[in-house]
């Protein structure tokens, strides 16, 4: 039997839609390197599983654009019935395979993913919580829509969780490498040892 690969750290980001969670998390992963760093979205498995039942397209569902939003209600709930029998379900498969000693999980959003991470890897899990204003959020094609931005999916981890970091995306805060520095510092030291 091949031997679970533990990683040394694991980022777990949060965030609000359009907050800039890829945004932040590829920058992340682009300093750091893929030897040393992966990036791994719990949205991942759950978009490749209902993009082959309901015939969609994946490729759309996994980026930023406007597709993915006509499904978003839909996949919420379709993955809730998941994770109503087994709250760890996604989390297991997004990180079957990882390698990399930094894990950065891009969409953490109900307490029960990170209490997962948390029982997985107690010593080595980190949250981080990127906040964005509502109009930069809406120059970046976001809207409120009742039913999602009010609900677990959107609001899982507003309160109740202490936050290792606060990362602000706006166009007025500290440039984003500022505010990384110390997250890349300890992903650096964890990547060498
Ligand atoms: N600091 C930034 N500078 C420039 N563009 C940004 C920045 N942050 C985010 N964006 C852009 O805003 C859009 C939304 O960002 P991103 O996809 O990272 O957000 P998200 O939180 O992952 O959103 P969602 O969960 O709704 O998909 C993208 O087009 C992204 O390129
Ligand atoms: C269905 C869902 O996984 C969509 C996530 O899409 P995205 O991370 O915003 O691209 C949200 C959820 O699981 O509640």
């Amino acid at each position: 039997m091949t031997e679970a690969v533990q990683p040394k750290l694991v980022l777990l980001f949060s965030g609000k839609r359009k907050s800039g969670k890829d945004h932040v998390t590829e920058l992340i992963q682009r300093r750091l390197g893929p030897e040393v760093c992966c990036v791994l979205r719990l949205s991942a498995p759950l978009k490749q599983q209902f993009a082959q039942e309901h015939g969609l397209d994946l490729q759309q569902l996994l980026g930023s654009g406007p597709y993915k939003e006509k499904f978003r209600a839909q996949m919420i709930l379709w993955g809730e019935t998941r994770r109503h029998d087994d709250p760890g379900f996604f989390c297991r498969l997004a990180t079957r395979g990882a390698r990399q000693p930094v894990w950065v999980v891009s969409d953490a959003r109900r307490l029960s993913d990170l209490q997962w991470f948390r029982s997985q890897f107690p010593a080595q899990t980190r949250c981080v919580r990127v906040q964005t204003s509502d109009q930069t959020r809406t120059q970046r094609g976001w809207s409120f829509t009742a039913g999602i931005d009010d609900a677990e999916s959107e609001c899982g981890l507003d309160s109740g969780v202490d936050f290792d970091w606060i990362i602000t995306n706006d166009a007025d805060a500290p440039s984003l490498e500022e505010q990384l520095q110390t997250i890349l510092q300890l992903a650096e030291a964890a990547g060498r040892s």
